[in-house]
């Protein structure tokens, strides 16, 4: 019997599994297995899949999948995972440059295991008419900033699909989050996302929160943004620029470990 060895872990609550793949021996178009491996009934179960492989330019490449199976483009919290299982494989000490789907990234492990992630420069939002702001952090993000008290009780899955499935995202998707701004200053922004490639509302979405933050500037947050989603706390910092871009993105957050093992494949 074949077997495959996993690593699991989880950036506030998104889960990952993930695969020392340096040797490059993974099938990448097989999704029938990653959609397997990420199943939370018959499989490991995961909102994704994390191939860590070498590269001749890179300390290392991440190569994410959704948890239906298809490569995906970036996530902010699988890349801070990927370093964290970098430096657990001492491909890495404290100190990475890898590339990922959307180019390359800088990150930096702290002694508490906080992992500040460089995220690539955001080159403006747009409004999206009825849907909200659209961004692309690596991955595209609706964000809809809702009314004080309302974010705890909405219905993510279904008003999320609606934007997902609407006329104007259909065919390629978008991610959709939804924001409640600090009832008093200091307090985070708080954060509920429905994901793409995952179909349904995840515990936290790093590039989810990166497109949060750089939207709430535009009504008077400053960076760094401390961002709560279900999963935990993640802050962004970012220098706005005067062409409405935005430099120097970063998301930072714990990375954890949680298990290793076999599975049949
Ligand atoms: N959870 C990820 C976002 C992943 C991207 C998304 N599922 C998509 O395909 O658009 C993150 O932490 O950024």
């Amino acid at each position: 019997m074949t077997t495959l060895h996993f690593h699991k872990y989880q950036g506030t609550g998104n889960d990952f599994v993930m695969i020392d793949d340096r040797a490059r021996q993974f099938d990448i178009t097989d999704y029938k297995l990653v959609r397997h491996l990420c199943d939370r009934r018959m499989g490991i179960g995961a909102d994704g899949l994390i191939l860590l492989r070498q590269h001749a330019d890179y300390d290392f490449e991440m190569v994410y999948f959704n948890a239906d199976g298809h490569l995906g483009s970036m996530c902010g919290n699988g890349g801070r995972c990927t370093v964290a299982f970098a430096k657990q494989l001492h491909v890495i000490q404290n100190q990475a440059r890898f590339l990922a789907a959307d180019g390359p990234h800088e990150a930096r492990v702290d002694a508490d295991g906080t992992v500040h992630l460089r995220m690539q420069n955001v080159t403006g939002q747009q409004v999206v008419e009825e849907h909200g702001i659209f961004l692309d952090t690596g991955s595209p993000h609706i964000v809809q900033f809702l009314s004080p008290n309302t974010l705890a009780e909405l219905n993510v899955f279904a008003e999320g699909q609606q934007v997902r499935y609407s006329e104007y995202f259909r065919e390629k998707g978008t991610n959709v989050n939804f924001v409640e701004a600090p009832a008093t200053a200091g307090q985070p922004w708080q954060v509920r996302t429905y994901e793409r490639g995952v179909e349904d509302e995840t515990l936290s979405c790093g590039t989810g929160v990166t497109a949060v933050a750089l939207a709430a500037s535009r009504q008077g947050a400053t960076s760094p943004v401390h961002l709560r989603t279900r999963g935990g706390d993640l802050r962004v910092s970012f220098e706005a620029q005067p062409d409405g871009s935005f430099t120097h993105v970063y998301l930072s957050g714990p990375a954890t470990w949680v298990f290793e093992g076999n599975i049949p494949c």
